[in-house]
C-alpha cells in the first residue's frame, strides 16, 4: 500500500495545472449511457475512481478508451448489461449515478446500493423517490436496486420532484432520467453546484432541454433520443481548492492555471479574512502568502456556501493559524475523521458532535498519519507540508481516489514529497 512520504517546511512556487473536476466526470461517464451514439469527453482527470467508472461502464459491455491527453471515448451503443455490481461499486458513491440513465434508456436497472463511506451514513432514498415519481418501481433485493417501469411502460414520466434535503448526486440522476422521459420535470430544491450546470450543459450537447441549472429550480423537458457529444470537463474546484490551503499554509506564489475562482467564493473570501492574498487572473487563480495567517470560522452549506469537500482542509490551516476557531460540518455527520490525526502532528482540536474547536498557532511536528477519507488525506498533506520534520501519510489510496497526481504536482511546485512502497494505484 502506497504511503506520501513529506519533509515539511518548504514555501510553495510557480504553476500548476487544475484537473478536470471528478465530481463532473463521473456522472458525465455515466450520461454516456444515454445514447446509442459516441460520446468523447476530455479534460478527463487521472484518477482510481474514473478507473473504477470506465470498468463499470465496460462490464455492462459499453466501448471505453482513454488516452494519457485526459480524453475518454464512449460508446454506449453496444451495452448489453444494465448492471452495476456490487464488486465495482463497493468503493465509489457515484456509481448510484448509473441508476438514472439506465432506467431511462433501458427501462430497467439492477444497480447495487453504494458501499458505506468514513464521512458519515450515505443513504439513496431521494434517489429512489424521486425516481419513483417518473414512474419507476424500486426495489431493493439482496443489496441490489433492482428497477423498472411501472405497469410494464417503456418510458419514465415527468414529474414534480421536492427532495427533502439538496442532493447532488440525486438531482443529478433526475437531471438525467428527465432528460429522456416522456414530459417535463421539474426539480424543486436542486443542488446548484458547478458539476451538476456543467453535467446539464453536457446533455444539453446531447440535445436535452433543460432549464435554470445552476439555480434551485431546473426544469427538463424529456424528449425522445439524445444524441452523442464532445464535452469538456469543468475544472476541478475542490482540487483548486486544495492547493490555495497549502500554498496559504506554506507560504509562496503560484498560479493555479484553469482554476474557476468564480467556483470557490465562499472559500477565496475565507482566505481573505485570513491574510492570503487571492485573485482571479485571465490564466486561473493566483495565490501569495506569507504563511502567517489568522483563524477563520466558518460552517460547511451547499453550494455557494462553503463546501463539505473543502473543510478538512481549510481546518489544517485554522490548526497552524493564529487565534481560535469553530468549524461546524453540517452536510455528513462524520467528517471529523482527520481530527484525530492532526491531534497526531500536535494540532488542537475538540470536538463535539458537528462542531470542532480549534486552538491555533501552534508549530506542527512530523508523524506517520493515517488518511481514512479522500479530503482527510488532503488535509494531512497539507499539515504534512508545514510540519517540522518527516509526515509519513498512510492509506493514501484514499488520495489517488480523488486527486490527479497530487504529490507530482506539488512537487513541481517545490516541496519534498515522494510516494514510497508498493506499485502506483492508479491503473489506465
Ligand atoms: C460524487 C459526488 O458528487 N460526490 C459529492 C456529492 O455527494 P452526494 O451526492 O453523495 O451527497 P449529497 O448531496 O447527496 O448528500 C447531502 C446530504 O444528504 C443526505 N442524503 C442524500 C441523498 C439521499 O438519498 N438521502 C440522504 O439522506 C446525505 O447523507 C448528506 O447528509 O455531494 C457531497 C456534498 O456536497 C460531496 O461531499 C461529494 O463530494
Ligand atoms: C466525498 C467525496 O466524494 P464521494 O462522494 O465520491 O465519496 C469528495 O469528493 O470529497
Amino acid at each position: 500500500m502506497d504511503k506520501l512520504l513529506i519533509r515539511g517546511g518548504r514555501q510553495l512556487r510557480g504553476e500548476v495545472l487544475v484537473s478536470g473536476a471528478k465530481n463532473a466526470a463521473l456522472p458525465e461517464l455515466c450520461a454516456a449511457l444515454l445514447s446509442d451514439r459516441p460520446v468523447t469527453l476530455h479534460n478527463v482527470p487521472r484518477l482510481n475512481d474514473v478507473t473504477t467508472m470506465l470498468k463499470l461502464l465496460r462490464n455492462m459491455g459499453v466501448a471505453a478508451e482513454r488516452d494519457d491527453g485526459g480524453t475518454v471515448r464512449l460508446d454506449a451503443g453496444p451495452l448489453h448489461t444494465p448492471e452495476a455490481p456490487y464488486e465495482l461499486v463497493k468503493t465509489m458513491r457515484a456509481s448510484v449515478l448509473a441508476l438514472g440513465p439506465l432506467l431511462a434508456r433501458f427501462g430497467k436497472a439492477r444497480v447495487s446500493l453504494p458501499g458505506g463511506c468514513a464521512i458519515g451514513s450515505r443513504p439513496v432514498d431521494q434517489h429512489i423517490k424521486g425516481l419513483q415519481a417518473m414512474g419507476a418501481e424500486i426495489v431493493v433485493e439482496h443489496g441490489y436496486m433492482v428497477a423498472s417501469i411501472a405497469g410494464g411502460g417503456r418510458r419514465l414520466h415527468g414529474a414534480r420532484i421536492t427532495t427533502d434535503m439538496v442532493t447532488v448526486t440525486g438531482t443529478e440522476n433526475f437531471l438525467m432520467a428527465a432528460a429522456l422521459a416522456e414530459g417535463e420535470t421539474v426539480l424543486e430544491n436542486a443542488a446548484q453546484e458547478p458539476e451538476i450546470a456543467d453535467l446539464a450543459e453536457m446533455l444539453i450537447e446531447m440535445g436535452a432541454k433543460i432549464e435554470g441549472h445552476g439555480t434551485s429550480r431546473i426544469r427538463i423537458q424529456g424528449v425522445e433520443k439524445l444524441q452523442g457529444c464532445t464535452h469538456r470537463v469543468v475544472a476541478d474546484r475542490i482540487e483548486a481548492g486544495t492547493f490555495l490551503c497549502a500554498v496559504a499554509a506554506t507560504g509562496g506564489e503560484v498560479l493555479l492555471r484553469h482554476g474557476r475562482a468564480d467556483h470557490l467564493d465562499a472559500v477565496i473570501e475565507k482566505l481573505r479574512e485570513a491574510g492570503v492574498q487571492v485573485d482571479a487572473v485571465e490564466e486561473g487563480i493566483r495565490v501569495r502568502s506569507q504563511g502567517r495567517l489568522k483563524a477563520q470560522s466558518f460552517r460547511t452549506t451547499e453550494y455557494p456556501g462553503f463546501p463539505t469537500d473543502m473543510q478538512a482542509q481549510f481546518m489544517a490551516l485554522n490548526v497552524i493559524a493564529d487565534g481560535t476557531s469553530t468549524v461546524t460540518e453540517t452536510i455528513f455527520e462524520n467528517r471529523f475523521m482527520h481530527v484525530d490525526e492532526m491531534l497526531r502532528l500536535g494540532a488542537k482540536i475538540q470536538t463535539d458532535g458537528k462542531v470542532a474547536v480549534i486552538e491555533g498557532g501552534h508549530q506542527l511536528s512530523g508523524a506517520t498519519v493515517m488518511a481514512t477519507d479522500l479530503r482527510a488525506s488532503a488535509s494531512l498533506v497539507i499539515a504534512g507540508l508545514v510540519a517540522e520534520g518527516e509526515t509519513l501519510v498512510d492509506r493514501i489510496y484514499h488520495l489517488d481516489r480523488g486527486y490527479d497526481r497530487m504529490e507530482s504536482k506539488l512537487r513541481g511546485l517545490g516541496a519534498d514529497i515522494e510516494r514510497v512502497a508498493g506499485a502506483a494505484e492508479y491503473q489506465p
